[in-house]
């Protein structure tokens, strides 16, 4: 259940007076998530959903606010923060920092077909191009820096094959990061974490349409390819084996080349990012699960899963980029 922090409609009330958003018409809780307490909030001038953020501060939370206006007021379907009177677009409650954003049309879909790929491969690259003039510059918080950091801490908690991939791994991506190569390639804010659960789908199903993308708090800046290459290895893949399924990658490869062309550098880059994408999920989960935080109620997602792709990606890479 991922509502942390309870909000009654005495709450919602008091709240909305600071907004011109009308008055209030329902509230109601939002079960899914495992980071922040989520309400649908139902006024008389359309639909919204309030945010009380649990883990980002107060101060960490301007670059995800305005970059999802950014990208809002540049025409990607991401929520778009509402201000208040006198213009926040952060605001407080029950001691946690909050926002009300606009409530995307349509649900998630876990099992994605060719269609759906290239929707997300195509609404991304625009995205990537609409960030290009965002001004602020926060890197991805949970990028190379955090892996070689949090190698350490993790590894003890591994039998001695996983520690060493573990540690083998860090070390190619530390030297990959290091070179003017990697340095050059195409970069700028993205969403780092657009797995299936945080896209939704309007439309019927034989005609999906794009909702929009969701969940941008683990979002920074960090090379395009990056962002691409976490898609695929959730999109475009077996979940059983975690083998990639070409009919899905070339869906969402072309569908994303057709807005923004690949460069001949992300062509030459793209094993590595693959392999990257992997690691970086591995670790997080494995964080989150040799190490809670102590709020931390819902069971963390499973590592073994991303060890495998991570595996099968250092094994092989059975595509090339557009
Ligand atoms: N702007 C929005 N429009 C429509 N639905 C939304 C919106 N924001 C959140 N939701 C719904 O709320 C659910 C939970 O939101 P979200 O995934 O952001 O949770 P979280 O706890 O913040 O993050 P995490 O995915 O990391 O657990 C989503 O699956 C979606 O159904
Ligand atoms: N997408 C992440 C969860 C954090 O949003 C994962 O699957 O590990």
């Amino acid at each position: 259940m991922a509502v942390f922090t309870p909000v009654d409609e005495a709450d919602a009330r008091s709240l909305l007076q600071r907004f011109s958003l009308g008055e209030l018409r329902s509230l109601r809780g939002i079960s899914s998530g495992i980071e922040n307490t989520n309400y649908f909030l139902s006024t008389t001038t359309g639909e919204y959903v309030l945010t009380l953020f649990e883990r980002l501060t107060h101060a960490q939370l301007p670059f995800y606010i305005d970059l999802m206006s950014h990208l809002a007021e540049h025409q990607v379907p991401v929520p778009h923060p509402q201000a208040t009177h006198d213009g926040a677009r952060i605001t407080e409650l029950h001691g946690k920092p909050s926002a009300i954003v606009t409530r995307l049309p349509g649900q998630c879909q876990m099992q994605p077909g060719a269609v759906h790929n290239a929707l997300v491969g195509g609404t991304l690259a625009r995205m990537h191009l609409a960030g290009q003039d965002f001004a602020v510059n926060q890197p991805n918080l949970l990028g190379v820096e955090w892996w070689a950091k949090t190698a350490p801490v993790v590894a003890p908690h591994l039998p001695a094959d996983a520690a060493d991939m573990l540690r083998d791994e860090v070390a190619a991506q530390v030297a990959a990061a290091a070179t003017d190569a990697q340095r050059a390639l195409p970069s700028g804010p993205a969403h780092c974490d657009l797995f299936r659960d945080n896209v939704l789908f309007a439309g019927t199903p034989d005609a999906p349409e794009l909702g929009g993308f969701i969940d941008f708090y683990f979002a920074g800046c960090d090379t395009w390819l990056f962002d691409v290459a976490v898609c695929i290895n959730d999109w475009s893949i077996d979940h059983a084996t975690g083998e990639i399924r070409a009919d899905l990658a070339d869906a969402f490869l072309t569908a994303y080349a057709a807005e923004r062309p690949f460069t001949d550098a992300e062509r030459a880059a793209w094993p590595l990012m693959l392999r990257a994408a992997a690691l970086r999920f591995w670790m997080s989960r494995l964080f989150d699960f040799y190490l809670p935080r102590p709020a931390q109620t819902l069971t963390p997602h499973d590592p073994t899963h991303f060890e495998r792709v991570l595996r099968l990606r250092r094994a092989h890479t059975p595509l090339v980029l557009p």
